[in-house]
């Protein structure tokens, strides 16, 4: 998977080399390219942004800049997906990581300010897919903390990133049966710490028992924290007695 990332913060993105994504550039299963948006601001200053039309609070980034760059990053007639990160955008899910894992070249546009002039997003329209995207409802001062989110997201889908394949098919969210509940609670050795003990079924080497428990806690704990998560899910009978205990 190509990478291609445009911002007026690169060393934002050091995040890209290290741990297992670092791995992933070095094996050179993602090949990612941070590009500075000054680059294309062709004035003394570099300008990027300006007063936005019709008044208002902030500023607004310039389209010259950032048409020139995905020109640049993007020459036509290459097909890449561009991701624009934005609290005004559809939600970010392991649904859509999912999808985003499966494109051969993304590239993101990190927006500063009160966003990108909206032509920008027209024009890039014409020439490849454009998803404006939220990965949730809050306010960053930019886009790049939630590309770095997205990344990590995508990139640990990619064949080979994690160690444990099986790791991606238990997540929370996943695809397939456990598609929408939260990932129960975990552990690890010492059997006891702090006087507190590892739950027995966890030990007792019974693969079928310890399956039912991790589904059971991971019912109880949607219902708990993301109730509505529930209904997305297909239930039998043990699913929901788990529910009425
Ligand atoms: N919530 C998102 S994705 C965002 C981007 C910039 N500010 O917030």
């Amino acid at each position: 998977m190509r990478l291609d990332i445009v911002t007026i913060f690169p060393e934002y993105f050091a995040p890209l080399d290290v741990s297992l994504l670092g791995k992933a550039r070095r094996r050179g299963d993602v090949d990612a390219h941070v590009h500075d948006l000054r680059g294309w601001a062709h004035d003394r200053h570099r300008t990027v942004d300006d007063t936005p039309y019709g008044g208002g609070p902030g500023m607004v980034m310039k389209p010259e800049p950032w048409g020139e760059a995905l020109d640049a990053v993007v020459p036509p007639p290459s097909r890449a997906r561009l991701i624009v990160p934005t609290p005004s955008g559809r939600p970010f899910t392991q649904e859509l990581a999912t999808e985003y894992a499966a494109e051969p070249w993304l590239v993101f546009a990190c927006g500063r300010y009160e966003g990108i002039d909206a032509r920008v997003i027209e024009d890039a329209r014409e020439r490849m897919p454009v998803d404006e995207v939220s990965i949730g409802d809050y306010v960053l001062a930019g886009g790049e903390v939630a590309v770095l989110v997205i990344v990590e997201a995508v990139s640990r889908l990619l064949p080979g990133v994690l160690g444990n394949a099986d790791s991606v098919t238990d997540d929370s969210f996943a695809p397939g049966r456990m598609e929408a509940l939260l990932e129960g609670p975990v552990y690890t050795k010492p059997a006891t710490w702090r006087g507190r003990d590892v739950p027995d079924v966890l030990m007792s080497g019974n693969h079928g028992a310890i399956a039912r428990w991790r589904r059971d806690q991971a019912l109880r704990r949607t219902a708990a924290r993301r109730p509505e998560l529930i209904g997305r899910n297909t239930l039998d009978e043990a699913d929901r007695k788990a529910l009425t205990e």
